[in-house]
């Protein structure tokens, strides 16, 4: 086994944050890295660093045995290293192949773009390393797997032999995993040396060989994936031990509180009728497609609906648009943070209240901006989110802190009606635990949480009744003792 890269004493600081101190990392050819922490402990900065984005304060850099410089991803191309972000950087309008070879398209004398000649090449390149891709597909066209696996084919026909992976699978379906996976094992028969961000400890079973862990910057060691418990992990990444992943339910659902009437739009939803109660956890499940987060978007007043009531208390509401879902006290935490959650250019605290900026304004529309500061404190400590203050740019905060600014907009409306559409995507073992226990508490004090999750385990644990949906209509309304993963698919291929 050939060590492709070696860094050492790494430490990189922000103003204010120590991201990495002292970290050393090796990657070796046909060898999957597995890289673990919690949230803001590092894991993306490394990577950063690795492929050349970042210039290390600290430490030194070896490929192949050579000690190297970079001082960007042109660089790191050059030395066979390149980073797939969790954010793709695609251009939507081109085709696949006309991606993977942007800015090194075959041309003619005459400058004219070979096509015939692109295609083939891309063709060549994909059957090389089994990737299952059509190069004359547009990208806007792509699932995020299929855009995800384009970006794999063009760091390969970079030569790439370290291939960084930041968070791949936060996006995709159970299905879409096994494939990259398979991909990954692939590349790792030819001899490419992966490294590979997670959450999810049992992917990181499924498919490292080897697993690193990074606390608060710190390097806490690694191990070989088969000698390391899952405890064992959890102790190494958070300091401590958490005994259960899912908390104990303590809510006792009430009256029917909140009623969704025959709701329908276009082919994504369709004819939609359910109840949920005060105080209860009402999960809805689903594949991919199956228009669970359009049913919510519809409830927050986000999307027009073709038709269809929504009643509180037995009483007809009104919702055209958000302002009018929160004034209705319903807040919906959505699933795309970046495109809908989020300012990312401005700092935790405008994002913070930014949902409560009607009750927080003063006469003649100017901000109460003591209180503003209090509320963004509330939250940071609530929460902990992990950030140099509420002054810090929102858009710097690691993904999972990001996410959790989200949570904390949405607790600040103080909502009876919660919705969470993937509240957990990117967010480590320690605060899904915490974020958990808070749905208890709200749903304890009589309020009522909607979730949906990309997680099985999350929404038949946490729900009290879980509405299962397919091709935009619900095909079974299943109670908590009937829950299990099988009756869900049942359901959620079309019952
Ligand atoms: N450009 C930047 N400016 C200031 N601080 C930064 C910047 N990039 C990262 N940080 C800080 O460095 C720390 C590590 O962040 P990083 O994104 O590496 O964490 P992570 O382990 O990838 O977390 P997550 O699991 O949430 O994605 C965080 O405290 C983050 O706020």
């Amino acid at each position: 086994m050939e060590e492709l890269l070696k860094a050492s004493h790494i430490s990189k600081f922000f103003p204010g944050v120590r991201a990495l101190q002292d970290v050393n990392i090796t990657v070796n050819s046909g060898e999957i890295l597995g890289l673990l922490g919690e949230n803001g402990a590092g894991k993306s900065t490394l990577l950063n660093v690795l492929s050349g984005i970042y210039q290390p304060d600290e430490g030194e850099i070896r490929v192949r045995g050579q000690s190297v410089k970079m001082q960007g991803v042109n660089d790191a191309f050059e030395l066979g290293i390149a980073i797939v972000h969790q954010e793709l950087k695609l251009h939507s309008n081109m085709s696949v192949a006309e991606n993977i070879y942007m800015g090194r398209l075959p041309k003619n004398r005459l400058g004219t773009v070979q096509y015939k000649k692109l295609y083939q090449q891309v063709e060549e390149l994909l059957s090389a390393y089994g990737l299952k891709l059509n190069p004359h597909k547009e990208v806007r066209l792509l699932s995020i797997a299929e855009q995800q696996l384009t970006e794999i084919a063009k760091v390969l026909s970079y030569n790439a032999k370290v291939i960084l992976m930041d968070e791949p699978t936060s996006s995709l379906t159970t299905e879409e995993t096994q494939n990259l996976f398979r991909t990954m094992e692939v590349l790792k028969k030819k001899g490419v040396g992966i490294v590979f961000i997670s959450h999810k400890l049992e992917e990181i079973a499924e498919c490292c060989d080897r697993v690193q862990v990074l606390r608060d910057g710190q390097d806490m060691g690694e191990k070989p994936v088969k000698e390391v418990s899952e405890n064992e992990l959890i102790r190494m990444m958070v300091g401590r031990e958490i005994s259960q992943r899912f908390p104990a339910k303590t809510n006792r659902p009430g009256e029917p509180f909140l009623e969704v009437r025959n709701l329908n739009r276009g082919k994504y939803v369709k004819d939609v009728s359910f109840t949920v109660r005060r105080g209860e956890v009402f999960g809805i499940a689903g594949l991919v497609g199956a228009g669970r987060s359009e049913l919510v978007r519809l409830i927050f007043g986000a999307d027009k609906k073709d038709s269809g009531e929504i009643l509180m208390n037995g009483q007809k509401i009104d919702i055209k648009s958000p302002r009018d879902a929160i004034r209705n006290g319903i807040y919906l935490v959505p699933e795309d943070r970046k495109k809908q959650g989020l300012i990312l250019a401005q700092d935790v605290e405008n994002n913070t209240v930014l949902s409560m900026i009607y009750k927080i304004r003063k006469a003649f529309g100017y901000i109460d901006t003591p209180k503003e500061k209090v509320m963004a404190d509330e939250q940071i400590e609530a929460l902990h989110i992990k950030c140099t203050g509420k002054e810090q740019i929102t858009g710097t905060l690691s993904g999972g802190n990001q996410q959790k600014v989200v949570i904390g907009k949405c607790m600040l409306t103080n909502p009876e009606v919660m919705i969470l559409d993937d509240p957990t995507r990117g967010i480590d073992i320690g605060t899904k635990a915490e974020i958990y226990e808070l749905i208890n508490e709200v749903t304890n004090s009589g309020r009522s949480v909607i979730l949906i999750s990309s997680e099985m385990p999350e929404v038949i644990k946490m729900s009290d009744r879980v509405a299962v949906m397919h091709e935009g209509r619900i095909t079974g309304i299943l109670e908590h003792d009937e829950l299990t993963q099988e009756q869900v698919i049942k359901y959620a291929i079309g019952g």
